[in-house]
């Protein structure tokens, strides 16, 4: 067939907002002709190789726990961000000793001494929301939370102020201009694609990025130095940055490669920086659009909402004070069920990450007892599609989180891996549990003081759009939300949410 799946996915682009994100576009090809648990798309020229789109979880599952490596194309649309050495973009012996490197720095019982440092950034954040609430003025929610989660994360990772929530900082301009120029994923062919500009500015970005965690780094070895040489200091705080130091200063058997023995000081350097900027850019982007999709969610469910707030209430008492009940007492946040359902319930509709992987002539997917070579071939396991399946979640697009209540209470049996925003087996994310901790500070500390409702009809109009909600062949969301979520990089809500915030009550920030 000339162009193969082009014109069928091209009809239902039309009925698309543009700049949708394909993954959510596949479900709907998914819904409209009924296709199984794989397919196959051939969009030659477009793409080179044959996509092979995995919609079941069992199926996921034997790709999430292969080694296949990451999909050829994957780093044209992220290594501008993260740099080539980031451990999302490596493969084999080089990603697992990052892996391993790293894992500590994750791990809960160390994410529990950082709780502080989240609720300190998220104060600023609720005095942030608390002007909003008196100017009444309609703002994208979004780049606020960016610049809350990438201050959260800078404290975390490289223990560094970024203030970027009060103050116009360098680090976090550079992360959303290289973001901006990430190319359009429905035009990946080398030759279609072809852009000098768009190369020199992600060139230009990556440096910007690059010179400032430098500096951070150096003046970080240079404190190392300064307070007895290369001595490794037990603290109980590890910033990832000195995990990173350790190896090259003080290595053990699992990372001498990184050492200063093994590699001189430049590369080292480097490959540091790729990983802080990786952890920063992995850890903000993608917990900030579900806080968006959160705050709309529970404001479109005002009995969800009620649920959430009486919970907080309950485990944290009913004055303004979470901020220093959560500090008191950072394990509380382990007794949120009905808060974590919400979390889960929203990553469910709205995943902001996929991940793909590149076949092989050595690895057959086996599906109904039919084994499907995958050389040259896009191994895509989309979880948009796998969570909303109606035969895995019943009332699929529907909001309801008591799905991931605990039994007795739970509104069904959660099939095995089904629900995987952070994806599964070795490369799943390594930042899961930071993300869902962070969001639950955010949330008792905001939802107590706080309504939070999406206003797009009024932002369209501001904009001239004289028609809200009838701008793209009259489709302006997907899945009847116009906050339907945009490729840029990762999935991030249309417009960056357009929001009013409004005070609940009298009590002090
Ligand atoms: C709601 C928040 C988050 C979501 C939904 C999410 C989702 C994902 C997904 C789907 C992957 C797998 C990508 C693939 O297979 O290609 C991934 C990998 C990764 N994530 Fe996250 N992530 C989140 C938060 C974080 C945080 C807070 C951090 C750390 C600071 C982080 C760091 C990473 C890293 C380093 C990887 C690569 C892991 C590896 O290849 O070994 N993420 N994430």
């Amino acid at each position: 067939m000339w162009f193969g799946t082009i014109p069928a996915i091209a009809t239902l682009f039309k009925h698309c907002p543009r700049d949708t994100h394909p993954m959510a576009t596949m479900t709907l090809l998914h819904r409209k002709h009924q296709l199984g648990s794989i397919y196959f798309l051939d969009n030659w020229p477009a793409l080179s190789v044959r996509q092979l789109v995995i919609n079941d979880p069992a199926i996921a599952a034997q790709v999430s726990q292969s080694s296949l490596p990451k999909f050829f194309l994957y780093p044209k649309f992220i290594a501008h961000v993260t740099g080539k050495k980031s451990m999302i973009l490596t493969e084999g012996a080089e990603w697992r000793r990052a892996r391993t490197l790293f894992n500590p720095g994750f791990s809960l019982t160390h994410l529990m001494t950082l709780v502080p440092s989240i609720v300190d950034d998220t104060q600023i954040f609720h005095g942030i929301l608390s002007d909003l609430s008196e100017s009444q003025k309609i703002t994208p929610i979004d780049d606020l939370l960016a610049k809350l989660t990438v201050d959260i994360m800078a404290h975390i990772i490289l223990d560094h102020d970024l203030n970027s929530q009060t103050t116009d900082n360098e680090l976090v301009n550079a992360f959303k201009d290289a973001v901006y120029w990430t190319p359009n994923s429905k035009l990946i062919h080398p030759i279609f694609s072809l852009n000098l500009v768009r190369t020199f500015a992600q060139w230009y970005q990556a440096r910007r990025m690059d010179n400032y965690i430098r500096k951070v780094l150096q003046d970080r070895l240079a404190l190392r130095a300064k307070e007895g040489g290369e001595a490794k200091v037990k603290a109980f705080r590890r910033p990832a940055i000195d995990l990173a130091i350790d190896a090259y200063l003080l290595p053990d058997e699992s990372n001498k490669e990184l050492s200063a023995g093994s590699i001189n000081r430049e590369e080292f350097e480097q490959i540091c920086i790729d990983q802080m900027k990786t952890f920063l850019f992995a850890g903000h982007d993608t917990s900030s659009s579900t806080l968006c999709y959160i705050y709309h969610m529970l404001n479109l469910h005002p009995d969800s909402l009620a649920k959430v707030r009486r919970e907080h209430d309950e485990v944290f008492g009913t004055s303004s004070l979470a901020a220093e009940a959560i500090k008191a007492n950072p394990k509380l946040l382990n007794e949120l069920p009905y808060t974590t359902a919400v979390i889960k319930e929203t990553l469910r509709l709205f995943p902001p990450a996929n991940g793909s992987r590149g076949g092989s002539s050595s690895f057959t997917l086996k599906v109904d007892g039919v084994e499907y070579p995958t050389k040259d071939t896009m191994l895509w396991p989309n979880v948009h599609t796998m969570h909303r399946r109606a035969d895995l979640w019943p009332q699929p697009d529907d909001f309801i989180p008591e799905r991931f209540l605990p039994p007795p209470h739970n509104f069904q049996e959660v099939t095995k891996d089904a629900w995987r925003p952070f994806q599964k087996g070795p490369r799943a994310c390594i930042g899961q549990e930071l993300a869902i901790l962070d969001i639950k500070v955010i949330m008792v500390m905001t939802l107590r003081d706080f309504d939070i409702k999406a206003e797009y009809e009024e932002w369209d109009r501001a904009l001239g759009r004289e028609k809200p909600g009838e701008m793209l062949d009259g489709k302006r969301g997907m899945f009847g939300h116009r906050a339907y979520q945009q490729l840029k990089a990762t999935a991030k809500p249309a417009d960056g949410m357009p929001v009013r915030v409004t005070r609940r009550n009298n009590v002090g920030d």
